[in-house]
């Protein structure tokens, strides 16, 4: 355990770390996060008495560091070396063989049996076995930073100190970098104590991170209690997003851009649709940020063209998805454009809502056939099935959606849909009792993300009350005229 207590030093007259205390848990993979010239490697130096500590003291295993030997602690505590052109004449073995001169003694230093066994231990660890008679000038950035991450290991220490270790890596060597540290940490319970400047790495392998701002702690916690907006744009003085990880826990963040190249103009209204029997498109001149059930481009994405896709009601297709693909293909937009959905209702008995209020556009859009009509609570009792979706729900809203009020967006809408199938008295066959939509419905709800904030939009929120009457009163008369339809064919 390393013990950092009330910890004050620097250079001139001013302390650059300033009264610092924290505590590192064996086997601790720790990041030391800040700005440029917060102190972070000042703290390093104290903690590995590069430069003297004015006040405080540091304590490996409660023992201070100042009553360690220079040899006693280059076995706790190893660092990372920098790239130094003069190891460049040594060779793989050699250079990680120097890591061990703190074991050896005599007058001579001749490396035993045992320096001779960890070296070769190390070399197996960090993929060097092969390489081990190259010399480090023939070794690329990446291959050369191993060989120095061996040598630290090489000392057997307890405790690795790391100063940017994947600085001018790339990702897949910083990734096998850090991957190799994440494991000694859980199996051989190595202490790794590492400065980040990339705060999604430090979030991705650190169990806890400290964030510095001018020479002190002004967060340390797990990497979900540090990754705070407002926390890091007051530290780091920049606009920033934070958001899941969509595989792991660890927030990421990313960096939101102060200019701007767009002249925010309007660009949705109801001549974008264009409508024929064969398919319902919609096209904007901006990518809009989109939360759909959809075959191609579902979940969340940015897109800028919008399908629905009319096949027969009897279409059985094992891959609908590769089909929707290659018609996007003939039609010429590329599939990280676009976002497609697939229906058996007569498309030009589409209906459409717009409306301009309160400076936030939205316009609707659904398509809807009851052919499928299922009553949600007696769903199971029937055959899965892949029959294309028959009632398509799309609203397009000129605003800045959180991701809350999307999935608001999206429950408020199926609630209306659900609403308009009642007031149109749509029975599920099967059971003969009220239908609240179909077996196989699609929503989407896409916005430009500038403009108006727009935090909710559950029913009685401005957004909400728009998109439930709107959609409400569209399926209703999409309904309808397939109602009519229906009844002259
Ligand atoms: N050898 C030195 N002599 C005098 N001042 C120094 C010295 N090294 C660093 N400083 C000053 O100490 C402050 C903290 O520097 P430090 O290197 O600890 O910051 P850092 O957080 O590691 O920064 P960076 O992210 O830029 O590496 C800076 O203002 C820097 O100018």
């Amino acid at each position: 355990m390393i013990q950092i207590t009330n910890m004050t030093g620097g250079y001139g007259e001013k302390p650059i770390v300033d009264d610092v205390s924290f505590t590192i848990d064996s086997g601790e993979f720790f990041g030391v996060v800040g700005p440029n010239g917060s102190g972070k490697t000042t703290l390093f130096k104290l903690m590995s008495r590069i430069i003297p500590l004015w006040k405080g003291n540091v304590f490996i295993e409660q023992k201070p560091l100042q009553y360690y030997t220079r040899k006693q602690l280059a076995r706790k505590v190893a660092t990372l070396p920098q790239i130094q052109q003069s190891f460049f004449s040594y060779n793989v073995y050699e250079t990680v063989m120097m890591g061990r001169y703190a074991y050896q003694t005599g007058f001579f230093k001749q490396p035993t049996e045992l320096d001779k066994d960890v070296v070769k231990r190390v070399l197996e660890q960090t993929g060097l076995t092969k390489m081990r008679t190259n010399p480090l000038d023939h070794l690329s950035g990446g291959e050369r930073q191993r060989v120095y991450l061996a040598q630290a290991l090489a000392q057997e220490p307890d405790i690795l100190l790391l100063d940017e270790p994947t600085n001018h890596l790339d990702f897949s060597y910083q990734k096998q970098l850090l991957d190799d540290l994440k494991q000694l940490s859980l199996t051989n319970r190595l202490t790794v104590v590492s400065i980040f400047h990339d705060l999604n790495i430090a979030s991705l392998y650190c169990d806890r991170l400290l964030l510095m701002d001018q020479g002190q702690i002004t967060q340390i916690g797990k990497p979900e209690e540090v990754m705070k907006k407002a926390l890091l744009e007051r530290v780091y003085h920049s606009s920033i997003d934070v958001h899941a990880n969509p595989t792991l826990s660890s927030p990421q963040m990313n960096l939101l851009p102060d200019y701007s190249l767009e002249k925010t103009s309007s660009i949705l209204s109801p001549e974008l649709l264009e409508v024929t029997e064969e398919k319902v498109v919609i096209k904007t001149t901006q990518l809009l940020k989109t939360f759909s059930s959809a075959l191609v481009g579902g979940g969340f994405g940015w897109y800028r063209n919008f399908i629905n896709y009319h096949v027969d009601k009897n279409f059985n297709c094992h891959s609908p998805r590769q089909l929707m693909l290659e018609k996007c293909q003939q039609w010429g937009m590329a599939e990280h454009d676009t976002v497609a959905m697939m229906t058996a209702a007569h498309l030009p008995d589409y209906a459409v809502r717009f409306s301009v209020e309160e400076n936030v556009r939205i316009l609707i859009v659904v398509t809807a056939g009851t052919g499928n009509a299922v009553d949600v609570v007696h769903g199971g009792n029937r055959m899965l099935n892949n029959q294309p979706g028959t009632v398509n729900t799309w609203i397009f809203i000129e605003g800045h959606l959180s991701e809350q009020a999307f999935i608001q967006g999206i429950v408020t809408a199926t609630e209306a849909k659900t609403k308009a199938f009642s007031i149109c008295g749509i029975k599920d066959p099967m059971t003969e009792t009220l239908a609240t939509g179909t077996s196989t419905d699609s929503v989407l709800i896409a916005s430009t993300q500038k403009g108006e904030n727009l935090e909710y939009a559950g029913p009685i929120t401005f957004l909400g009350s728009r998109i439930g009457e709107m959609v409400y009163e569209a399926t209703k008369e999409a309904i309808e005229h397939n109602i009519e339809r229906m009844k002259h064919t």
